[in-house]
């Protein structure tokens, strides 16, 4: 592509003439630069892309865009205020605005956007669909899928991966949206079909600061939705109810206990440990050429939990807007298996061991909320502490268990100064650790640390009797806490046998 088409997307402010240059590809770093790239300087949380310039240059690329001009390069520069907005905007020029061409169904929430983009996904898949699911765990392009890296990929990767799509004639994308993604200008560019915001609590303060920077970030997914777009939100979460108005996107608003928006859950079961409720359309609305009257359908939900209702009315209203049979919507969910590490079930015996990733205190708190719900004898937690994530959220998951110890009967934990999902064990602080201990001592709830992970599962085990519930908490999945605990309990079969 000709630079000077390039440029045309962005701001350049240094107003100089743009030489006549084919660009072969677009790149931010320094490593993947080929020649014929045109590279583009971030300043990054931990290093500064521009430092890398000079390399840049010498691999072969032969245009830059910069934040700040470097002397002593020998290629010209294009300067922009924002280099990450430049990057997305350039991102989807390039690859020639894969977005447009595609269905976009962008989901955020602090909890269960894994498994509403997964649920949302199946259901459009059922239908007859192609489609594409960017997330936490896969990026999926028809039938093929690779492991993701970020919940939600760098602006010109995910760019690149949706002019795949394209090629692939995949109609229906579906995409967690983080907040670190819209902080990072990530899905700048992206043209929405649908968005949602399910729900809010307190999460990422490291990248963000305080809870109304967390907010403003998340909450940019509703706001900045164009008029053709529609915009599902929770009446009965504050913060999502709180955008109705902020949004020139269509809303489609519903609740469980609110009756007031066009959809609502009711006569809701979870008593058998599958989710039971009916689905009614309170208010008419128009999508994609279907109109939805006031009626109701029935709904079985094969995953537990009352938050897992939550995320299959986000996906259910998706669908729905998107021309799904309802006979599918219903067929599907029945069925759905749930996501890895998302309140699921290894093993289930004599006793149980759920594996959950029990990140942050919203999350903690629907997980032990759906245990509430449940039938067991004894919890046996282990708790991971959360490392490079500071004292604070440690404290907040902390309280979050001791609000629910007297329901679910715990008097002791199993912590183990283990991985978090991005660090490893030695870089789990005392702070970290104090943090959670201090108030777990408190509520006068015993903890034993260990500091091996595999110590605490072991430990965990073997205090379970028929009927307990062992729950992983932050245990980094089948390649480590669930890997080892199944292995365990496998061993002890094989010897019992
Ligand atoms: C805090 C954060 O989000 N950082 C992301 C960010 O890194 P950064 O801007 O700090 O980059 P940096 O390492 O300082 O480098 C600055 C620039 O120099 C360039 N560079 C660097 C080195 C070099 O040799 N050559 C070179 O050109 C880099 O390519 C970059 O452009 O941009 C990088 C490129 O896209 C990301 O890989 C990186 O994600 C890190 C690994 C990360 O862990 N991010 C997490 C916090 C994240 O984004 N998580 C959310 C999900 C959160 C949740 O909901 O749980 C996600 O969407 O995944």
């Amino acid at each position: 592509m000709q630079l000077k088409q390039l440029l045309q997307a962005i701001e350049v402010t240094n107003g100089r003439e743009v030489e006549p240059l084919e660009i072969r590809n677009v790149s931010y770093h320094s490593q993947k630069v080929q020649e014929g790239d045109l590279f583009v300087c971030v300043k990054g949380y931990k290093t500064d892309g521009h430092q890398y310039l000079a390399d840049a240059v010498k691999r072969g690329a032969v245009a830059a865009v910069v934040e700040d001009f470097q002397d002593g390069i020998d290629i010209p520069q294009y300067v922009v205020k924002d280099s990450r907005i430049a990057l997305a905007r350039l991102g989807a020029c390039f690859y020639q605005d894969p977005s447009s061409k595609l269905n976009m169904i962008g989901i955020t929430a602090t909890n269960g956007k894994t498994t509403t983009t997964y649920m949302t996904n199946a259901i459009l898949e059922n239908e007859g669909r192609r489609t594409g699911l960017i997330g936490t765990v896969i990026i999926k392009n028809g039938d093929e899928s690779i492991p993701a890296e970020l919940t939600t990929p760098e602006s010109l990767d995910l760019q690149r991966y949706l002019n795949e799509m394209v090629q692939n004639d995949v109609t229906h994308v579906t995409m967690e949206v983080s907040s670190a993604a819209l902080e990072l200008h990530r899905v700048e560019g992206v043209n929405y079909d649908i968005v949602s915001l399910n729900n809010m609590s307190k999460e990422h303060m490291e990248m963000h600061g305080t809870f109304e920077r967390y907010f403003e970030a998340k909450s940019s997914l509703i706001r900045n939705a164009s008029e053709n777009s529609f915009a599902i939100l929770n009446l009965d979460d504050q913060y999502s109810a709180s955008l109705v108005d902020k949004t020139k996107a269509k809303v489609i608003s519903f609740g469980i206990d609110s009756k007031d928006g066009y959809v609502h859950c009711k006569n809701l079961d979870l008593t058998t440990g599958r989710g039971k409720f009916t689905v009614e359309i309170l208010k008419s609305f128009e999508a994609n050429g279907i109109s939805y009257e006031p009626s109701e359908f029935d709904v079985e939900l094969a995953v537990p939990g009352l938050h897992s209702v939550y995320n299959a009315m986000v996906a259910i209203i998706a669908s729905l807007i998107s021309g799904v049979r309802i006979s599918t919507i219903q067929e599907t969910l029945k069925e759905f298996s749930g996501v890895p590490r998302r309140f699921e079930f290894i093993y289930e015996n004599e006793i149980k061991v759920v594996d959950d990733h029990f990140a942050n205190p919203g999350n903690i708190n629907v997980t032990l909320q759906t245990l509430d719900f449940m039938d067991f004898e004894q919890l046996q937690l282990v708790y991971a502490v959360r490392g490079q994530r500071g004292a604070t959220i440690n404290r907040e998951n902390a309280e979050v268990i001791v609000e629910w110890a007297d329901k679910l009967d715990i008097k002791e934990v199993i912590a183990t100064r283990s991985v978090s999902h991005t660090t490893s064990k030695d870089e789990v602080t005392d702070d970290e650790v104090k943090a959670f201990l201090d108030v777990m001592e408190k509520a006068n709830i015993k903890v034993n640390l260990y500091n091996e992970l595999p110590d605490a599962i072991h430990e965990a085990l073997s205090k379970a009797n028929k009927g307990d519930l062992v729950l992983l908490a932050g245990c980094q999945g089948m390649d480590y806490g669930a890997g080892i605990a199944l292995e365990a309990l496998n061993k002890e079969n094989a010897e019992v046998k």
